[in-house]
């Protein structure tokens, strides 16, 4: 028993070992909302030493994580991703501290308030047109021309910097050191991860190729960061940069302090941009609503039922129509709900022993977010696996179900900076698709072939690959994208 008090209830551990063999490997959300079922929504595990609290409903996130903010807003040292290959520079990884208060502030400055992302409204319309004009041309290649350009907004806000269409050589870059990034944040395949004194192996050492790896993956990624930031700086010393994130803090640099470390700054800051968190996330969502549309045909034809009426034929939705949108609107938090892009968000860890509801949580514990168990809890969502729009919609009968932007963009301090962003990118792009496409089922040898909703295990998720066909609504829905 510990002396400080209870801790959190859990399977029993094993002497030494703790509860090694009960911690998932695979869809730990499942094994979380389990334990949130045997356990309540506090439950507690051991492993090697290290102590891991879980946490099954959005209240008690919200207690902890947002009104205990200044106990719980920092983040696991991840020994290969971070320490060896340089990630912790990245703000997803960044410990709690001076560095991170500062670029998060960065960040808020350029798109934390809703005339910021206001502005970004123009390039989020025009993007979204090319990108329905290239599914257009190349419906097979859907999931292809959802990255393009979710890497060509975000390498415009960041930098002023419009890829090539078709083959960039900075979007090739940063596509290889997000591959990269996949491969070394996977929880458990680096042994130096779990013995993390393995670090000071030297290079010659037999058997240590993956500290080879780690060095080769680490200049990938410092090449990544500085390609971009030295775009922007020539172009301003020409006079000819185009406005950005970068371009707009390397203007206001407070030049009191030590410059190279504001650029350095800055530098990881912008990077932060287009790294995993905004790049894949959006990715995933904009995936998630033509997966939704293929399965759910009745969603599709009553949000373009609703496009027609409030829009009409002979323009597209624009941010202005948003207002009037309320199912288009209600697909949108459907989306961020249904999908559980970021199942269990981002680990927070705690700098200082906490009490919680009685129980003690030991300082330097991993707190974990069962995020999509959260999204998916028939306590909160009625039929929770469905994609069902009208849930965020209150009738006579019943109020609203709760906004998944309470848990979707994680808690406290470490909250999405992106959220905003996010939220109207993917307006843009389902407003929009709906009023152009037709979203249906492929048929092969006269059978409708109707998909499943199945999602990859990675830290973002994403829905993989499934057949679908995308076609115009009408000749004319054509012509308002390719009169462009
Ligand atoms: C599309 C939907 C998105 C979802 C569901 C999402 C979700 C999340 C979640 C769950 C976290 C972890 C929060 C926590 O630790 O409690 C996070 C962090 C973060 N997100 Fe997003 N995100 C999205 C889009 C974006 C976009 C578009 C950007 C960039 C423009 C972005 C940038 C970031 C950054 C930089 C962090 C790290 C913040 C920190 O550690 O302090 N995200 N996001």
């Amino acid at each position: 028993k510990n002396p400080r008090g209870r801790l959190p209830p859990g399977p029993k551990p094993l002497p030494l070992l703790g509860n090694i063999f009960d911690l998932p490997r695979k869809e730990q959300w499942r094994t979380f909302s389990e334990w949130g079922h045997k356990y309540g929504p506090i439950s507690y595990a051991s492993a090697l030493g290290k102590s891991f609290v879980v946490l099954n409903d959005v209240h008690t996130a919200v207690e902890m994580l947002d009104k205990k903010s200044a106990v719980y807003s920092d983040r696991p040292v991840l020994m290969m991703a971070g320490e060896l290959v340089g990630w912790r520079d990245t703000l997803p990884f960044t410990r709690y501290g001076e560095r991170l208060k500062e670029t998060r502030k960065y960040l808020h400055g350029a798109m934390g308030t809703r005339s910021q992302i206001e502005g970004m409204h123009g390039l989020f319309e025009a993007e979204t047109r090319a990108f329905l004009r290239h599914v257009l041309k190349r419906p097979e290649k859907v999931a292809e021309c959802i990255r393009e350009t979710a890497g060509s907004v975000i390498l415009q806000l960041t930098y002023g910097y419009k890829p090539k269409e078709g083959k960039d050589d900075l979007v090739d870059l940063v596509e290889v050191t997000m591959t990269q990034f996949a491969e070394v944040v996977q929880p458990n395949v680096f042994l130096v991860d779990l013995i993390p004194p393995l670090q000071y192996v030297p290079l010659w050492f037999p058997g240590a190729g993956w500290k080879k790896k780690a060095e080769f993956y680490q200049q990938t990624l410092q090449q990544t960061a500085a390609a971009p930031m030295e775009f922007v700086k020539q172009q301003m010393a020409k006079g000819t940069a185009r406005p950005s994130l970068v371009s707009n803090l390397l203007e206001k640099k407070n030049d009191r302090k030590d410059v190279a470390d504001q650029d350095n700054t800055i530098k990881w800051a912008a990077a932060a941009m287009y790294g995993g968190a905004c790049f894949f996330t959006t990715v995933s969502a904009i995936y998630s609503l033509f997966l939704a549309m293929t399965i759910y045909p009745n969603v599709q034809r009553k949000a373009q039922a609703e496009i027609d009426t409030v829009v009409g034929g002979d323009r597209l939705p624009s941010f202005s129509d948003r207002g009037s949108l309320l199912y288009v609107d209600a697909v949108v938090s459907e989306v961020f709900r249904w999908g559980a892009l970021a199942p269990l968000g981002l680990p927070h860890t705690s700098i200082e022993d906490d009490i919680h509801e009685g129980y003690f949580i030991p300082k330097g514990s991993v707190i974990l977010t069962n995020v999509k168990g959260m999204l998916h809890d028939e306590k909160v969502y009625a039929d929770p696996w469905t994609f069902k729009p009208e849930r965020f919609i209150a009738t006579e009968e019943r109020p609203a179900e709760l906004d998944p932007r309470t848990c979707c963009f994680g808690f406290g301090r470490r909250i999405c900076p992106g959220l905003n962003l996010a939220d109207a990118t993917v307006w843009a792009s389902v407003a929009m698709s709906l009023a152009i496409f037709d979203i249906g089922r492929k048929v092969i040898d006269n059978v409708e072939i109707v998909p499943e909703a199945l999602y990859g295990d990675e830290i973002i998720s994403h829905p993989l690959p499934f057949p679908c066909t995308i076609k115009s609504r009408s000749k004319s829905a054509e012509a308002l994208i390719l009169s462009e």
